[in-house]
């Protein structure tokens, strides 16, 4: 059995990975952390998981962290950097769902994330963790960057396209909309009911850190810069992010529906729809499972892609057991396989 711990288990993504692990047939749990809860039972705080996860919350602590085969840092940005190298040097995978390690660029990095990055050796060997990219190189990392939700759906939707050519690369759309649980657990103004229900908003359109992520990605699948235009919605539910995506086909005729059902044939979690479908939240609430229709409306050139995903999980802590699936030469698909929750 692989033993693992998670830092950070009182938000929206450790409470999924607590979730998704205890369930899962190759992993016993072994550490579980948060300050303010140390000492309480996991049970007291989620008591969904009374009778599932017979563990209590402890101070993270790099000795017993560093005595588990995996760790995961369901953290605030800027939390994983500061432990990962102690974890790695005692022989302990890392995988981050936090932005720490997700870009190349750590310029760019301090830009968007207001720090400086201390440890850049391992930045630079981190290995971004989206399977249907990067597969074989996160068999053989030591520490993975969780891909951020948006970027997922986004990175994902557009990959055939971008991939292949098809499209002008200079004018990429991805126009996205979250549930209130992507802007985590924190209470904030904002995600308050009376503020999130019946009310619909975008934000950041001048600029989200997502936006660097997602054109890092698109960018090495085009194999040249692209430019992106990035802009993300609240929508009043809890969880869900949908992806409206556009971009230019060179070729108006280009055959999109074979494009992406071979793209993704052998993928597990990327389910391509049958033509004229429109895919709804719903259908992934609670799987790994990432949901793409094709179109190309009547009389344009543009392609659009329509693309769902839970946030906490394909978007975050079913993407981090894939990735610990495939970094432990696991069944990637083990813990994963339930479906979606409808209604
Ligand atoms: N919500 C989502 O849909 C997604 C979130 N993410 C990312 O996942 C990460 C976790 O997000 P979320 O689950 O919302 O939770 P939060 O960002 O609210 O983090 C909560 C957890 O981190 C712990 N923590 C905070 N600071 C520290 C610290 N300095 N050292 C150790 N532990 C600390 C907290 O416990 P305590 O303070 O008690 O120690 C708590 O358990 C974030 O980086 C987020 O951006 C990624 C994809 C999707
Ligand atoms: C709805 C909402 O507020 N979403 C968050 C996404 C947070 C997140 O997941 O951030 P990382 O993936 O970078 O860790 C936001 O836009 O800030």
């Amino acid at each position: 059995m692989i033993t693992a711990g998670i830092v950070g288990g009182t938000g929206y993504t450790g409470v999924e990975l607590l979730r998704l692990l205890s369930a899962h047939p190759a992993v016993t749990l072994r550490v579980i952390t948060s300050r303010a809860q140390a000492g309480q039972p996991v049970e007291a705080h989620f008591p969904n998981l009374r009778g599932v996860v017979d563990l209590a919350f402890s101070e993270p602590d790099p000795a017993t962290l560093g005595d588990c085969d995996v760790v995961f840092f369901a953290t605030p940005n800027g939390t994983a950097m500061e432990m990962a190298p102690t974890l790695i040097a005692a022989g302990t995978k890392v995988i981050d769902l936090g932005a720490d390690f997700r870009l190349r660029d750590l310029e760019e990095w301090s830009r968007w994330y207001g720090m400086t990055h201390t440890c850049p050796e391992l930045a630079a060997e981190a290995v971004y963790g989206l399977p249907e990219r990067h597969r074989a190189a996160i068999r053989a990392a030591r520490l993975v960057a969780n891909p951020g939700c948006y970027p997922t759906a986004v990175q994902l939707g557009l990959m055939p396209l971008v991939e292949s050519g098809a499209v002008d690369t200079a004018h990429l759309v991805a126009d996205a909309k979250s549930g209130a649980s992507g802007a985590g657990r924190q209470p904030r103004q904002h995600t308050l009911l009376c503020e999130a229900a019946e009310n619909f908003h975008a934000y950041g359109a001048s600029g989200h850190r997502h936006m660097p992520e997602i054109r890092q990605g698109l960018s090495e699948a085009a194999g040249h810069a692209v430019g992106l235009t990035f802009v993300p919605h609240l929508v009043p539910m809890i969880r869900g992010i949908h992806a409206t995506l556009y971009a230019r086909l060179h070729d108006p005729a280009t055959d999109l529906q074979a494009l992406y059902e071979n793209r993704y044939a052998d993928e597990p979690f990327v389910d391509v729809l049958p033509p004229g479908s429109h895919p709804e939240t719903r259908t992934v609430r609670g799987g790994n499972m990432v949901r793409i229709a094709v179109h190309r409306p009547v009389d344009s050139d543009m392609a659009l892609v329509l693309a769902v995903e839970d946030n906490l999980v394909k978007g975050a802590a079913g993407q981090a057991v894939q990735n610990m699936n495939l970094m432990f030469g696991l069944d990637e698909t083990a813990g994963l396989a339930h479906t979606a929750v409808l209604p």
